[in-house]
């Protein structure tokens, strides 16, 4: 069973662009907070939720806001700063190695941690590359990162065809939550024009126009999580800007 895959990759077969919306659930929420803007974002067009952070985050949060979350009828991925935000009550997990840490457990001991309990909880791995592109934010902290060279297209590509060849299905090209810059848009662009992979961005992305030119450039899947936090009205037009690119 691979459904949120299907759902996924078949929306970017027809040429749909796609808007993931972030919720962190270390972040103080309500539950009727929560549902408005669950409600908000699924009639502005966003195509699923992704439930994670890099710190703070309970199995119980977690749960919580991914039960709030499934009642849109979108799917519920976990992207996981760590085994902590895993809940059986999301659809799928986001089943990522981080591609340019320095640090052992990002790269190989997270996943095997997760692995039994992913298989227990019933979740769909979605297999990605996830690279974090500056320093200075909670995950690249978090991820002991070391920054890929903006100007260096070619070294994100490398990392994007290692990725792609051993299997993975998603590369997923991270500014960082809260960065006050966008990923370079030669990146996805470099990604999108030499593999086959589902490129998803996300980062610092705070106007409709970022969010269209991230997508011309090849962003398959855009991701906003602060500007849902600070500013939905303006998360709702960004949302359309990804589906009128
Ligand atoms: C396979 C499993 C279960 C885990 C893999 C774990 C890996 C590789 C994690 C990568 C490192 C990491 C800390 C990722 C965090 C990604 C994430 C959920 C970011 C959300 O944003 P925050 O960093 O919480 O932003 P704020 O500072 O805005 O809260
Ligand atoms: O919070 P923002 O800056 O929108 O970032 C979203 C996401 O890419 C973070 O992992
Ligand atoms: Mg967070």
């Amino acid at each position: 069973m691979r459904r949120v895959h299907e759902y996924i990759s078949g929306k970017i077969a027809r040429g749909e662009k796609l808007h993931f919306t972030l919720v962190d659930p270390d972040k103080p929420f309500t539950r009727e907070g929560l549902e408005k803007t669950a409600r908000l974002m699924a009639e502005a067009g966003t195509d699923a939720f992704l439930i994670g952070g890099s710190i703070g985050v309970t199995p119980e949060e977690a749960g919580e806001v991914a039960g709030v979350l499934k009642e849109t009828g979108l799917p519920v991925i976990v992207f996981p700063g760590n085994i902590n935000c895993l809940t059986p009550r999301a659809d799928a997990v986001l089943f990522m190695v981080l591609m340019n840490s320095n640090e052992p457990y990002y790269l190989m001991m997270a996943q095997v941690v997760a692995a039994p309990l992913v298989k227990k909880y019933g979740l769909e791995p979605l297999p990605t590359g996830y690279i974090v592109v500056y320093p200075d934010t909670a995950v690249s902290h978090m991820g002991r990162v070391q920054p890929i060279p903006v100007g260096k297209p070619e070294v994100v590509l490398a990392y994007a065809l290692a990725g792609e060849m051993m299997g993975f299905k998603y590369i997923y090209l991270e500014a960082g939550s809260g960065s006050q810059q966008t990923v370079p848009l030669s990146f996805p662009a470099m990604v999108k024009k030499y593999t086959s992979l589902i490129t998803i961005v996300g980062g610092g992305i705070r106007s409709p126009e970022q969010a269209r030119e991230m997508v011309r450039s090849g962003a398959d899947v855009l991701v906003t999580g602060t500007i849902v936090e600070r500013d939905p009205e303006l998360a709702v037009k960004i949302v359309k800007a990804v589906k009128s690119p």
